[in-house]
């Protein structure tokens, strides 16, 4: 039940919005989630006035829906400046007239002010200062105006107004907290995004070396500490210099990319594949024993042989792969003396004609 008002709301905020993670995504969303507030709230003076015929605040209040709904839609459809200034210019207008003489001072609902504050704080950036100034210092002034002036609501008695108090707190309070959730969720998953960003070898589309790196350290220590076997390798594509200087670089980028997804389809969920750095890479195998990883690694390296990967002019192009593999042993204590050994294993294969793997490690299981 939760989840899904949190759907709707979500659904409701990205209305409008193709790129997921652009720029100003917060302030759209920040406008957008004031928008939908101001309008909700439009709505339930309409109902309350209308019902109590005082329909001079249903008038106003049913002017502000429609100038509301302009905004938004000066939202979605990308007039981002105009859908932003909109919005406090309206809330300005709504909260001055409403407190200074429909409900009095003493309701308290000059205390909107205070969230048109914070919009303008987190809407307006750099590069609108001046706007942002404006805005918080006409709010600020009319905020202070009300706090020092003593008018009567022409609609409110002092129990409305001890009602109404209460409402405004609940309302400032929502609005506020609100805002803060929707900018740090999107700031968090704009974090995730740049995270994932910066652990991707473009490419590739594999993780990158740092990222591989990082998991091979965790890797090793996981399985030192419970006595696992894991398998390190390295894999390496044979004469791919002769590869870009036949058929260009771009070529050469096309076979990376291909062998990649390949190598990818061919190991296991669990195993992880990372490129080390130009045309090397790096596969980690843990809980697996060296025999297993071989099998596994010897069906790679047949797939890659078997491979038909075409240029742009139909050529042909024969690619394989060669590879080292070593498991941890007893007496390591680092990773990259692992690596290090499917380094040799890796060297031992090219130096025996390519196109073959070759396990360097004392360590059977
Ligand atoms: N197209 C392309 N080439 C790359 C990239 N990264 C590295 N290279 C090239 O990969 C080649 C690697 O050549 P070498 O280290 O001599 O290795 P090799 O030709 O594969 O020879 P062996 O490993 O001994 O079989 C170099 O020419 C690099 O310029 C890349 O991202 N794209």
């Amino acid at each position: 039940m939760f989840s899904s008002i949190k759907q709707f709301i979500n659904t409701l905020l990205n209305i409008g919005f193709e790129d997921e993670f652009g720029n100003d995504l917060n302030q759209k969303h920040v406008v957008n989630f004031s928008y939908i507030i101001f309008c909700v709230g439009c709505l339930f003076l309409i109902a309350v006035f209308t019902f109590r015929q005082m329909y001079s605040i249903t008038i106003l209040s049913t002017l502000g829906l429609l100038v509301a709904l302009v905004g938004l839609r000066y939202n979605f459809i990308g007039h981002l400046f105009r859908a932003q200034i909109l919005m406090p210019i309206i809330k300005i207008f709504q909260t001055s007239i409403l407190s200074l003489f429909y409900f009095g001072t003493e309701s308290g609902f000059h205390w909107f002010f205070v969230n048109v504050i914070a919009y303008a704080l987190v809407v307006f950036r750099t590069d609108r200062q001046a706007v942002k100034y404006w805005v918080v210092g006409i709010s600020l002034a009319l905020f202070l105006l009300c706090e020092l002036t003593d008018t009567n609501g022409l609609y409110l008695n002092s129990t409305d107004q001890e009602l109404s108090v209460i409402l405004v707190f609940f309302a400032v309070s929502f609005n506020f907290a609100m805002v803060i959730n929707l900018v740090i969720s999107r700031l968090k998953s704009v974090n995730q995004h740049l995270r994932i960003l910066a652990e991707k070898d473009e490419l590739t589309g594999l993780s990158n070396r740092r990222k591989v790196l990082a998991d091979a350290v965790n890797i090793f220590a996981d399985s030192i500490i419970n006595r696992e076997s894991c398998v390190f390798s390295i894999v390496d594509l044979d004469h791919f210099k002769k590869i870009n200087d036949t058929f260009g670089h771009e070529a050469g980028d096309l076979v990376l990319a291909k062998v990649s997804a390949m190598m990818a389809s061919v190991i296991r969920p669990q195993d992880e594949i990372g490129r080390y750095g130009g045309e090397e890479f790096i596969v980690i195998m843990r809980g697996t024993s060296i025999k297993d990883a071989a099998d596994i690694m010897e069906a790679m390296r047949r797939s890659v042989e078997d491979m038909l990967i075409e240029t742009e002019n139909g050529i042909v192009i024969p690619v394989t792969i060669s590879i080292g593999l070593a498991a941890i042993d007893p007496g390591v204590s680092r990773y990259e003396e692992i690596l290090a050994q499917a380094d040799k294993g890796l060297y031992v294969a090219k130096r025996s004609g390519r196109n073959r793997l070759s396990v360097q490690s004392d360590y059977q299981n």
